[in-house]
């Protein structure tokens, strides 16, 4: 029996629901919002956002759960219509019968807490601008006990698996292994593994697809020099968790882009990718080898830039960084 059992449970359908509803509003190629940091979002990042909170919320009434999203700009006038639009996709996938325009604000501001001893961490839609281009985005979820990460989900329904089926939910709870499973219910989960070193056709890395969230250049040169000479692996949002996790990949790398110094990470863009990755017996640190801070702050202040590995590789691609 799983030391988190019930969180488990009610994390994965929370996401399974929300990944639905993303599945649903992508079809339609949804216009984009600007947040005031010129970010974008859409109506699927808010509809995921209230859906999961919520399902947490009944669950877990005192956790806090700390998410990317609030309601400021969607509390505005001019904001109505879209209100209207992301209720109705809620009240879609989600058999509840209070979902009104009141309570949809209500379920996504659940996501305004603060880190804690016990806490949650949520990004509804990891990836917005690969969700906008119908490329690769996840739903991303994690449980936070004292800076440790204890449970991982990450829903990622544009990803195909190793046999091509498309949608990959992948779960991972501390010192129990990580997994994947495909969006049906009772999928059977397979355990994942990083790559060995000696598998030459997996042995590649994986980087963003926006060149203005982290170091192209850098990173193609410390590949380089690790031996992996084949061309990158672009992919949006913490999926490349994913890749590192199931031996897709035996590298990710997210240097910090010289243009903007001064960016912190957030801990819902990693906090579930890596225990993913961890579980897979991979490894996770920022670019100097520290631990990725998850108990202090909803920004990794004292971290830069992130690896993640099979682990095997790890200590060497810190001293190649180091000597960089
Ligand atoms: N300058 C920057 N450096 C690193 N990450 C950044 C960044 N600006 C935005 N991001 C983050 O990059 C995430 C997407 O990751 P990736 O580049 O791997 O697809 C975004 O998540 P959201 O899409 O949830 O907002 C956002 O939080
Ligand atoms: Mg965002
Ligand atoms: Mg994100
Ligand atoms: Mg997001």
């Amino acid at each position: 029996m799983s030391s988190y059992a019930k969180e488990k449970e009610i994390a994965i359908e929370a996401v399974r629901k929300a990944a639905l509803l993303c599945e649903d509003v992508r079809k339609t190629i949804p216009p984009a919002m600007e947040k005031l940091d010129k970010s974008p979002v859409t109506i699927a990042d808010y509809g995921s956002q209230a859906l999961i909170c919520h399902q947490l919320k009944l669950a877990f009434p005192n956790d806090p759960i700390v998410g990317e999203e609030d309601c400021s700009e969607l509390k505005k006038p001019e904001m109505k219509e879209q209100l209207r639009i992301i209720t109705n996709y809620v009240r879609k996938h989600y058999t509840s019968d209070d979902v009104t325009e009141e309570n949809v604000l209500k379920w996504i501001d659940y996501g305004g807490g603060e880190v804690s001893q016990r806490y949650w961490t949520l990004d509804p839609i990891d990836g917005t601008k690969g969700f906008l281009r119908q490329d690769q985005y996840a739903i991303a979820l994690a449980l936070v006990e004292n800076g440790d990460v204890k449970l991982g989900i990450m829903g990622c329904p544009a990803l195909p698996d190793t046999n091509g089926h498309q949608g990959q939910l992948f779960v991972a709870v501390r010192n129990e292994g990580a997994y994947s499973q495909t969006f049906e219910n009772n999928a059977k989960p397979t355990r994942l593994q990083t790559v060995r070193c000696d598998d030459s056709s997996n042995f590649r890395f994986a980087e963003s697809v926006e060149s203005g969230h982290c170091d192209q250049e850098m990173q193609i040169s410390v590949a380089k020099k690790l031996g992996i000479t084949t061309a990158p692996i672009r992919m949006d949002s913490q999926a490349k968790y994913g890749l590192v996790a199931s031996g897709r990949a035996a590298l990710y790398l997210r240097l910090p882009n010289p243009q903007k110094p001064d960016y912190r990470e957030n801990i819902w863009d990693h906090a579930a990718g890596a225990i993913i990755v961890e579980e897979a017996n991979g490894k996770v640190t920022d670019m100097n080898g520290k631990k990725l801070n998850f108990k202090d702050n909803k920004k990794m202040n004292d971290n830069r830039g992130v690896v993640v590995s099979n682990g095997e590789i790890h200590e060497q691609v810190l001293k190649v960084l180091k000597e960089m």
